[in-house]
């Protein structure tokens, strides 16, 4: 008949009774064998059946079918693909449901089973017939992915985690993997900007949310970041935070890679992050001051406690009993929707399949596309956690506002700044009488706050959320504050409902929707954290691009 029927004949004795499915780009062969069958459809979504003997997976097909077994299946969805074990046996990937809870994202695990051609030929048709299967988007052969791995990310476990775990599973499903390894900081960044990011099914990380945020930076470079922006990115969870991976359902390693494999993406707004006269970077999960800047950038020290350092730099934080000043003006996310309905997201034609939302997650619709673009330029630069380094460079460059600077025409890579341009020069910009000067900006009020954090996505890791109302592509940041905590007693009660989830339950959580933002912090002994990282501290401005690139998700 065909090339298929080729290979299923080939397998050794096992399959007697063959018909053809119908046409379709894939495989649309059926072929049933004395004890099992096997059965291949990829384009209706149906099923990969094997039979499965006393040993299950493990077991030839050849030993199955003599052994009078009973068949399993592998539905589509959990297929990966297949690689060749030697010569004729090959080996068949796919994975199992191992958590299904509704507050919980799916974990999955990693499964296999051997079958056994009777020619090579036969079995290297199998793999291809396999992994097309798995995966039909794509021919086997263009499948492409650059990996990088940051061996110093939270316990220092992330090479392992590659080899262990990402690795055989991204292997079976054929991707040819570029996989490169940062020697320090900054250095994603730089990989990023050199690789023809085009050619890249994903850009995927082997780290934590820095080195996303890292990767990140490195998109925003060249004439053509429009396009480069269409790679999506996924985080292999291994870091201390992993907020992208619990955002994305990535709840494990392997669950991430199974997720690359299948490709779905969703999209997702970046925030600009802007302090004149030049630097600009790109965000996706948030901007912390005050406690939640010091429970994360301070307790990096503590890296080798994984997340575990994040809840006793809560506790200490909440036990300090501190209160921080910041004038923080901001633009209602609804205003935006009107002033931006026209514009369109460079990414939002190429992100067409919304992927399935993490059960954790709650939508919201205020604002929609805006960006458009700017001449790009490299002008990135990596945060530094360390204070004395924070002074020298704010003594360098002044704590005041650069005269004449323009928050909104920084001149950097990405998408205009079009809410902030509207501004004018930051000289000119008295921030306290912001709402009579600039109609649509409001003042947050009170300007000292117990808990100040604005966030992109919900999940803050894999326990908590910090704003379980903020969505991928809400085209806003939810600015999340509490005014004022009155006693330590009452923190610890607090942190705890964070940890829950329900500290948005009361009144004393407090929630705006912006589209733009700036933040004049005041206060001694604390830092500005972005995506975790710690930037210059000094005012700070923000405007969210709705869509703007997209994300793997489980
Ligand atoms: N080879 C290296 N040596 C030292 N530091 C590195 C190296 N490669 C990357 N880094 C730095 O490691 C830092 C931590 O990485 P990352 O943020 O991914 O892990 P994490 O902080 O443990 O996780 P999370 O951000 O999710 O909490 C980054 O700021 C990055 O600049």
């Amino acid at each position: 008949m065909n090339g298929q029927m080729a290979l299923l004949n080939g397998v050794k004795g096992s399959l007697t009774d063959i018909t053809e499915a119908s046409s379709g780009s894939v495989i649309p062969v059926t072929c049933k064998g004395r004890a099992g069958e096997l059965t291949i459809t990829a384009n209706t979504g149906a099923l990969f059946n094997i039979p499965e003997g006393k040993q299950a997976a493990r077991t030839s097909l050849l030993d199955c079918c003599s052994n009078g077994a009973v068949s399993f299946e592998i539905k589509q969805e959990d297929l990966i693909g297949g690689t060749i074990v030697s010569g004729t046996t090959i080996q068949i990937w796919y994975c199992k449901h191992a958590t299904q809870s509704p507050d919980r994202p799916i974990r999955r695990l990693l499964k296999s089973a051997k079958l056994v051609c009777v020619t090579e030929g036969a079995a290297q048709h199998a793999v291809r017939l396999l992994r097309e299967a798995a995966a039909p988007r794509k021919k086997d052969t263009q499948r492409r992915l650059l990996i990088i791995v940051n061996p110093c990310s939270g316990r220092g476990k992330a090479r392992h985690t590659f080899t262990k775990h990402v690795r055989p599973i991204l292997e079976a499903a054929g991707f040819h993997l570029d996989v490169r390894e940062t020697q320090g900081p900054g250095h994603a960044t730089d990989i990023v900007k050199e690789a023809e990011l085009q050619i890249f099914d994903a850009v995927v990380a082997v780290g934590g949310d820095g080195t996303i945020f890292e990767i990140l930076q490195g998109y925003f470079h060249g004439e053509d970041w429009a396009q480069r922006v269409r790679a999506p990115f996924c985080l292999v969870p291994s870091g201390s935070g992993n907020a992208l991976a619990a955002n994305c359902g990535l709840w494990t390693p392997e669950t991430a890679a199974i997720a690359i494999c299948k490709g779905r993406t969703r999209a997702l707004d970046i925030f600009s992050v802007v302090q004149p006269p030049s630097r600009r970077y790109f965000a996706f999960l948030s901007i912390y001051y005050g406690m939640m800047a010091n429970l994360d950038h301070g307790t990096d020290h503590l890296r080798w406690m994984g997340s575990m350092r994040f809840t006793l730099g809560a506790i200490h934080e909440v036990l300090r009993h501190r209160r921080y000043a910041a004038t923080v003006a901001y633009m209602p996310a609804a205003k935006s929707t009107q002033d931006s309905a026209k514009m369109e997201s460079p990414t939002q034609e190429h992100v067409k399949h919304p992927s399935p939302v993490p059960s954790t997650q709650h939508s919201s619709s205020n604002a929609e596309a805006h960006s458009t673009q700017l001449p790009p330029e490299d002008n990135v630069l990596h945060s530094s956690s360390n204070a004395e380094a924070r002074r020298t460079q704010q003594a360098t460059e002044g704590n005041g506002h650069s005269s004449g600077a323009t928050p909104g025409s920084c001149s950097s890579a990405g998408p205009s700044l079009q809410l902030l341009q509207a501004l004018g020069p930051e000289d000119q910009l008295q921030l306290s009488h912001i709402a009579e000067m600039h109609p649509g900006w409001q003042l947050l009020s009170p300007r000292d706050t117990s808990f100040f954090a604005a966030v992109n996505l919900p999940m803050l890791d894999f326990h908590s959320s910090t704003g379980p109302q903020a969505d991928f592509n809400s085209g806003c940041l939810d600015i999340i504050y509490v005014p004022n905590i009155t006693n330590r007693k009452q923190g610890l009660e607090w942190l705890d409902q964070l940890g829950k989830g329900r500290h948005m339950d009361g009144n004393l959580t407090h929630l705006k929707k912006a589209c733009a933002m700036i933040i004049e912090p005041y206060s001694e002994g604390t830092s500005l954290v972005v995506d975790g990282e710690a930037i210059p501290y000094k005012r700070v401005y923000l405007e969210v691009h709705p869509s703007l690139c997209s994300v793997i998700v489980a």
